[in-house]
């Protein structure tokens, strides 16, 4: 079964664009929970656009699905993760400056960076996902950092949805197969919506889990909080049996 982990980034960009506390981000990743969210995901970046401290602080104690923690594993997201102890830490390369996540890690130039942080991570009894583009050259490296799973960065595979889908997919399912073999456990995110999430999960059947956020977010402005997850969630529903 794959999960939904509901990134609620942008909801903290709807709450901070006024200064105070209206949508409360707290209350809106608890009733996501309730809705059917089976994660909920944050990436508290450096600059705190969205996501601050002071909330991980607040949703850590309170989330009762999985909290996953997205960030740059420097110092200032290491000390949160330690505090934190969330279900899972993933680790993207993004600069301070990053517009948003756009692209995985090179896990050959990273490899020993990658291991130390992952060790410590597992020390704080943490499950590790590190970011990762559908490049096979990536994965066996990825395996030896320690890693628990790889997430497959999906923007190139939305990009390239709507104009040929079956080439937007074949890289994914190649390294999807390659993370299987080796034992890696198997993520998506980045860009996924309501048009591109069946096929992604017909093709991967096996994937672990998908955290979605800017597109269910705005989905979310037309049919409402409860009926988007749902709808999201109908997408990862295996096809019924002919
Ligand atoms: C890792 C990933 O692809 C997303 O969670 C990304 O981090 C979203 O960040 P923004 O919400 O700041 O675009
Ligand atoms: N890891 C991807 C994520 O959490 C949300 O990405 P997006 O759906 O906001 O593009």
């Amino acid at each position: 079964m794959t999960k939904l982990s509901v990134n609620i980034n942008k909801i903290a960009t709807l709450r901070n664009a006024r200064g105070g506390n209206n949508p409360n981000l707290l209350q809106v990743a608890l009733d996501a929970e309730t809705f059917g969210a089976e994660g909920i995901t944050v990436h508290p970046r450096p600059d705190e656009r969205h996501i601050r401290y002071d909330d991980v602080m607040m949703l850590k104690d309170k989330i009762t699905t999985e909290f996953n923690i997205e960030g740059y594993p420097d110092k200032r997201y290491m000390e949160i993760i330690r505090i934190a102890k969330p279900a899972q830490a993933t680790l993207v390369p993004d600069p301070p400056e990053a517009l948003t996540s756009n692209t995985g890690w090179d896990t050959l130039r990273h490899a020993d960076f990658l291991k130390d942080i992952i060790a410590e991570l597992h020390d704080y009894g943490v499950r590790t996902s590190i970011f990762i583009n559908p490049e096979a050259k990536y994965f066996e490296p990825a395996k030896n950092t320690g890693t628990d799973r790889v997430e497959l960065y999906t923007e190139p595979y939305a990009g390239l949805y709507h104009r040929a889908r079956e080439k937007a997919v074949a890289p994914y399912v190649e390294v999807a197969l390659l993370a299987k073999e080796l034992g890696l456990g198997l993520n998506a995110g980045h860009d996924l919506d309501l048009h591109n999430l069946r096929y992604l999960k017909q093709r991967i059947p096996f994937l672990d889990e998908v955290s979605i956020g800017h597109a269910l977010v705005c989905d979310a402005l037309y049919f409402g909080l409860e009926n988007t997850i749902q709808m999201y969630r109908r997408q990862l529903e295996p096809d019924k049996k002919q």
